[in-house]
């Protein structure tokens, strides 16, 4: 079953086009990521699905209604970009007002300790660190018992182990059956838990799929050398000069390496390294006839 579809989904800000005509789907027992830089439009598009915001063109569907119905809501758990809580209000005291909105709630304990807030249960929000904070923001999402729940970037700030806990409660919602929508800058994240990854870049969906397809796609790697006089290379998404380096793009770096000497070609001074995710988006967008760039088109996204 569907739970959020977008179809063709359009969102302008006055001259901003935020999303250009997306389309998602989310099924029942799916973990999607939403992957992509800032301003990609990834809390656009959420904002479109959890009935924040209207699409400009296109529409929206959220189990089975229109988002902005809060009928529609009803089984949806969300935990927005940004999130605010009331200060002075201890950690059991907002569970337990959240919690008093649903006829089956997740136990107070119970929800706290998947979370790792246990020990804070007596603390006031406002004395919490920022990463607590969050974990308790995305542990809302969860009372209700949802059937899907939506968040935006949710382990934004969080250490490592914080993330950690986060990423575990998230694998066994999802494990009971439920449902997950969550976007990130990460790929290490979405990889961790997703197994399917919708790619946005400048407003448009730019893949589907999954998650090993996505990685061979934005795992672009920067193989950087001066050389004199260099011979069309095979896997070579970009190409690059600057203050007398040549930098290519490429989502194999060790085969490039190869060709290099197999060609013959003289050079020095030769550094591999992977690229930001921005690098890896710019490329596979900014020329369609590459083999990568080729991947990303064959998937539809107009
Ligand atoms: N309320 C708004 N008013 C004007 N422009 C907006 C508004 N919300 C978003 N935008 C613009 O729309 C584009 C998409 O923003 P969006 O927040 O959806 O991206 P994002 O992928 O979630 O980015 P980030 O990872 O930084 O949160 C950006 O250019 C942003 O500046």
């Amino acid at each position: 079953m569907i739970l959020a579809h977008a179809d063709q989904a359009t969102r302008r800000y006055g001259d901003v086009l935020a999303l250009d005509r997306a389309d998602l789907t989310v099924s029942t027992g799916e973990l999607v990521g939403l992957l992509g830089p800032n301003g990609a439009g990834k809390s656009t598009l959420i904002n479109l699905l959890v009935g924040l915001r209207r699409p400009t063109a296109g529409r929206v569907e959220l189990l089975g209604g229109d988002p902005r119905r809060p009928a529609s809501r009803r089984q949806l758990g969300v935990t927005p970009q940004e999130t605010g809580l009331p200060g002075t209000l201890r950690v059991g005291e907002v569970v337990d007002f959240v919690s008093a909105h649903y006829p089956d709630p997740v136990p107070r304990g119970e929800l706290l300790d998947r979370f790792g807030l246990t020990d804070q249960a007596r603390r006031q929000t406002g004395g919490l660190s920022g990463g607590q904070r969050r974990r308790l923001a995305v542990a809302l999402a969860f009372v209700g018992r949802p059937r899907l729940v939506v968040l935006d970037e949710p382990t934004t700030g969080l250490d490592v182990e914080a993330r950690h806990t986060l990423w575990e409660a998230i694998r066994s919602f999802h494990a009971d059956g439920g449902t997950v929508l969550l976007s990130s800058h990460y790929l290490e994240e979405v990889e961790a838990l997703a197994q399917r990854v919708v790619v946005l870049g400048q407003g448009r969906v730019l893949a589907d799929d999954s998650t090993d397809a996505i990685r061979g796609i934005v795992g672009v790697r920067r193989v950087s050398l001066v050389a004199d006089d260099l011979p069309t290379l095979p896997g070579v998404v970009a190409t690059e000069h600057t203050e007398g380096r040549t930098h290519l793009l490429t989502t194999d770096a060790d085969q490039l390496v190869r060709d290099l000497v197999t060609a013959g070609v003289t050079f020095r001074e030769l550094e591999v390294r992977p690229t930001s995710l921005e690098e890896a988006f710019l490329a596979i967008t900014a020329d369609p006839t590459t083999a990568t760039g080729a991947a990303v088109a064959a998937r539809p996204t107009a």
